[in-house]
């Protein structure tokens, strides 16, 4: 049977990883319907990099599952991985390559239908093109971070990884970037799952903030009501609230 169109773009059911007996992440369950928005806000070790690692497929997970698009990630992933990519700042693209030469790997790698196209679009997208024939490796951190984000682009993904996508960029860019980030969710109806240690940023671009803390969900809602229950004028408040064990009253 074929999933159906209204399949959350992602979902996870118990999904868990311990390093020998130490159990760093989950059991999580939460659901990313399409188009939406959701940020993984933490402190330092809460699992945020883990568990977008285990939805990427770069660390295996313990136990639980992994569905995009309906289909079971451990056995099904070729039939998805073509409807979405990610951005990490712990995965580095190959340095000797230049930027166009490896957007055109990663352009290939996914079958775009007009690579050379594509490569132009995304580097008036991302401003790019002063840079474009430079080895990656020679890059500034901040013009390597909008490489990355080119490359996670360039397959037009429905669901969309990122990792603390913003965190080497100087305010300008940033802000700049989220307006990319979102111009993408709005055209292609993409689901994005964000890390961010910037509460401005999960402010401005999520709809819906998983918090978590010791591996696990402790709250999950809209940026607007977290602040309302927590009553705090921001999300930084939030977040120490969070951090320090200060829970908001439940609705
Ligand atoms: N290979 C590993 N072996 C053992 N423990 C690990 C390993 N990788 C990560 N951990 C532990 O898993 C926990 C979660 O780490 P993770 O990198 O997911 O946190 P994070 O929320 O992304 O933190 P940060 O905000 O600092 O980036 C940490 O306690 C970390 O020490």
């Amino acid at each position: 049977m074929s999933p159906s169109m209204n399949e959350p773009a992602l979902s996870v059911h118990g999904l868990s990883k311990s390093y020998g007996k130490s159990s760093v992440v989950g059991p999580l369950d939460f659901a990313l319907p399409p188009g939406s928005v959701t940020g993984l806000l933490g402190g330092n070790g809460a699992g945020k990099t883990t568990t977008i690692g285990m939805v990427m497929g770069l660390i295996e997970p313990t136990a639980g599952e992994i569905r995009v698009f309906g289909r079971d990630l451990s056995r099904e992933r070729y039939e998805v991985l073509g409807r979405m990519n990610f951005e990490s700042p712990y995965v580095d693209l190959p340095h000797r390559l230049t930027v166009r030469q490896n957007l055109r790997v990663f352009a290939l790698l996914y079958d775009v239908a007009d690579v050379e196209a594509k490569i132009e679009e995304l580097a008036d997208a991302l401003a790019l093109r002063e840079f474009l024939d430079r080895q990656t490796g020679r890059l500034s951190a901040g013009q390597k971070t909008r490489v990355a984000i080119a490359k996670a682009l360039v397959n037009d993904p429905q669901l969309l990884l990122l990792d603390e996508p913003t965190a080497s960029l100087d305010p300008d860019t940033a802000d700049w970037v989220r307006g990319r980030l979102e111009a993408h969710r709005a055209t292609h109806n993409c689901a994005i799952l964000l890390a961010s240690h910037n509460m401005n940023e999960v402010e401005r671009l999520c709809d819906r903030v998983l918090m978590l803390k010791e591996g696990a969900i402790v709250d999950d809602d809209s940026p607007a009501r977290l602040l309302a229950r927590y009553g705090r004028a921001n999300l930084e408040e939030v977040f120490l609230d969070v951090a320090r064990g200060r829970a908001g009253a439940a609705s």
